[in-house]
């Protein structure tokens, strides 16, 4: 459940003046997602989603809000802000920052074949195009330094072998030369779930929308290539399934050759990137925020990405 803070009819239909998209003609929260209140909007004029930002501090809204916009008018299918007849992206709604995004059409697919890998590889290499010209830049919220700092909060929680695991990952990527990577505003958290699927009028699959830009941020755009990977191409058990990533970054590559840098540092990206979303998860179980409705994703399916990235990937295409 994500709706934190609800949202009389009468409020938002007076929030809309604000905005010109018609009236309002229909309110529902959405059950997904764990981070803010969403809830679909229909108007006279179209479908948005809204968004209430619970947590994420004001001052770092604009960025998020303005790369969504930058993206979308470069021909992806990212969801544009609405601006209000102030010309803000950002208004105030039940005493929270709130923004409205139109609302894009399809559903996330968790068995993905090539065909969707294939998409979001070359879908993946545009946002990382186009992100170049953006103009704002905000490090990345979960880089280097934050899984640092994270790890030395969770790891009194961890059992030994963990620890030792912890320690030398955190050892081995302290030696990676990130700097060396081309960089970029990058979405940071391309997940299954923020992706969603359509049909184009031949019945072939089709990226609807890309969604949950609310992680972004300036970082090594192969460290985005990383965290896509091992979510869209790993096995249940957390090996990588090779036929699925040769089809995402084929596809990443066709459109965004990789540097020899960036396949000289693809192994340490791929446990960069593991060691984000292990850290993530293993604060969220280990020290669960008090009152809020958290989904505690599992810790451990990233610990074991992680050793198994270690043990060994294969290589970038060249
Ligand atoms: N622009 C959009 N168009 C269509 N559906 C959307 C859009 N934005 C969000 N949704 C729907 O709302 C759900 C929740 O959104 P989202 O994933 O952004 O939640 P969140 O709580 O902000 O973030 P998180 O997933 O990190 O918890 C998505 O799974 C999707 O179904
Ligand atoms: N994609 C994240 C959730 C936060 O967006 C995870 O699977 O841990």
């Amino acid at each position: 459940m994500s709706v934190f803070t609800p949202v009389p009819e009468s409020v938002l239909a007076d929030w809309l003046k604000d905005y010109a998209i018609g009236r309002l003609v229909e309110l529902k929260g959405i059950s997904a997602g764990v981070q803010n209140s969403n809830f679909f909007v229909t108007t006279t004029l179209g479908r948005y989603v809204l968004t209430l930002f619970e947590g994420i501090p004001r001052a770092e809204l604009p960025y998020y809000l303005h790369l969504m916009a930058h993206l979308a008018r470069h021909g992806l299918p990212v969801p544009g802000p609405i601006a209000n007849r102030h010309n803000e992206y950002l208004g105030t709604l039940q005493e929270r920052p709130a923004a409205l995004v139109v609302r894009l059409s399809g559903s996330s697919e968790m068995n993905p074949g090539l065909p969707h890998c294939e998409k979001v590889g070359a879908m993946l290499a545009g946002l990382h195009l186009a992100g170049q010209s953006y103009g704002r830049r905000q490090e990345n919220p979960r880089g280097a330094a934050w899984r640092a700092a994270t790890a030395q909060v969770v790891r009194p929680f961890l059992p030994a072998d963990e620890q030792a695991l912890l320690d030398a990952e955190l050892a081995f990527q302290a030696t990676i030369d990130v700097a060396a990577l081309p960089a970029g505003a990058i979405h940071a958290d391309l997940f299954r779930d923020n992706v969603l699927w359509d049909t184009d009028a031949d019945g072939d699959v089709r990226i609807g929308g890309v969604i949950d830009f609310y992680f972004a941020g300036y970082d090594a755009l192969l460290f985005d290539v990383a965290v896509t990977v091992n979510d869209w191409c790993s096995t249940p058990d957390g090996g990588l399934d090779g036929a699925r990533a040769a089809a995402l970054l084929d596809a990443y590559h066709a459109e965004r050759p990789f540097t020899d840098a960036e396949v000289a540092a693809w192994p340490a990206m791929l446990r960069a990137a593991a060691l984000r979303f292990w850290m993530s998860r293993a604060t969220d179980f280990h020290l669960p925020r008090a009152g809020e409705m958290v989904l505690v994703k599992d810790p451990n399916e990233y610990r074991d990405i992680l050793r198994l990235r270690i043990a060994g990937v294969p290589p970038l295409p060249r």
